[in-house]
């Protein structure tokens, strides 16, 4: 392709210092990769990234600085992670979404246009969906998201798809099912002001930091009323983007892939889970339903298993559960771990 930048080159990994980034920068220095991470530090944490990883402190859409990080490290492929994640706070303030998730990311592009940048993977996300109505979803099911989170994900692999059509660019856009777990070796994990996500509160409630838990809603229907989804090892998603980093390398096409096991568990499931690998009753009650959860979630995986060159190794709900456990342990003991990001936040 057209000036597009060789195999070895460096990996730009955008939001390298949150949850899911942090975990990619591990995979690809453990496979020995060149790694320069681009984080705000807006919800990343300095100390998630490991000893050594090259960090430019910035915003995303400031494509001066962009320019300047891809002359001066060599840059060869942009993995894009950074972005404003929480759903409900997407309702509240759709024009802070919008401007993070979509116009920030209209600039990375740009700049990866005018720079020769060939090759990119992006995080996207199962809320593209919406709420549909068969299972399991692939990605020809039709994408009606019902927030501006979604609708923000949604618009920028619209750019990608649209400049990969006029310009010498290819990527992969991974659609995230539901990340969870840490990494096996208790190196990163996720670190939230305030958690959403089911397994992280239970991690906190079974490490005493909140008194108990509530289901949002049994009255669904699913096999027990609880509303399933499929959780995908942290791990195992950092794996598929370096899977997905060698498919672009070896000069495979654009893709939109999910990013799931293709098996779903309920809340309950989940949560009997907890109980079992802590030995422990978990306290809980049923709670109202959350304003806009679909009833059930799971990935169709056909096209990313015949795609990319990627093998789960943790796709189990246990070790899932375990290790999100082991982490939230490790957070409370251990507060270099949680040291903040910059000492002006
Ligand atoms: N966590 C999930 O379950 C999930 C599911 C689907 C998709 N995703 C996507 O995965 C990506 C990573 O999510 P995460 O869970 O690791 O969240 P996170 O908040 O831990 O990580 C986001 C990172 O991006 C950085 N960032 C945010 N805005 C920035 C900006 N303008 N410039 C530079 N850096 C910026 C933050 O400081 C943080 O380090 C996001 O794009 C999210 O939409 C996450
Ligand atoms: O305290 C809690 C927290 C969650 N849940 C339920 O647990 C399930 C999973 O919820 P959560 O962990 O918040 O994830 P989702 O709402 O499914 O959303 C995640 O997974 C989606 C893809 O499936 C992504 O699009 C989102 O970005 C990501 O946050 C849902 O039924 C929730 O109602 C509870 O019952 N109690």
């Amino acid at each position: 392709m057209t000036g597009e930048k060789s195999d070895s080159a460096t990996v730009l990994v955008t939001g390298g210092a949150g949850y899911i980034g942090s975990h990619a920068v591990l995979a690809l220095r453990d496979r020995g990769r060149a790694v320069v991470v681009l984080d705000d530090l807006s919800t990343g944490r300095r100390s998630a990234l490991p000893e050594g990883t090259v960090l430019v402190e910035g915003d995303v859409g400031d494509k001066a600085l962009l320019a300047d990080t891809f002359a001066r490290h060599g840059i060869g492929t942009v993995m894009h992670f950074a972005g404003s994640i929480v759903v409900p706070d997407s309702v509240e303030r759709p024009l802070a979404y919008y401007r993070n998730n979509t116009v920030k990311s209209q600039a990375l592009i740009e700049a990866c246009v005018e720079a020769g940048i060939g090759r990119f993977i992006f995080s996207s996300t199962a809320a593209v969906y919406g709420m549909p109505e068969r299972l399991p979803i692939d990605e020809r099911t039709p994408t009606k998201p019902i927030n501006p989170y979604g609708s923000s994900k949604l618009m920028t692999e619209w750019m990608l798809r649209d400049s990969a059509a006029a310009h010498p660019l290819r990527y992969v856009a991974l659609r995230y099912f539901n990340v969870a777990g840490a990494d096996p070796q208790g190196r990163s994990g996720q670190v939230s002001k305030v958690a959403t996500h089911l397994i992280k509160i239970a991690a906190q409630t079974v490490t005493g930091q909140r008194a108990e838990l509530q289901i949002f809603g049994d009255d669904y229907d699913t096999p027990d009323g609880t509303c399933v989804r499929d959780y995908i090892h942290v791990s195992d998603l950092a794996d598929a983007h370096v899977a997905a980093l060698r498919h672009l390398e070896a000069g495979g096409a654009s893709e939109v892939l999910n990013c799931g096991y293709g098996r779903g568990y309920s809340v309950r499931e989940v949560l009997a889970m907890v109980e079992r690998v802590t030995g422990k009753p978990l306290p809980m009650r049923i709670g109202p339903r959350r304003a806009g959860d679909p009833p059930a979630l799971v990935a169709g995986v056909e096209r990313i298993g015949r795609t990319l060159d990627w093998t789960p190794r943790h796709a189990d709900l246990e070790t899932i559960v375990a290790s999100a456990l082991a982490w939230e342990e490790r957070l409370l003991k251990d507060h270099s771990v949680r040291q903040p990001s910059s000492p002006s936040r």
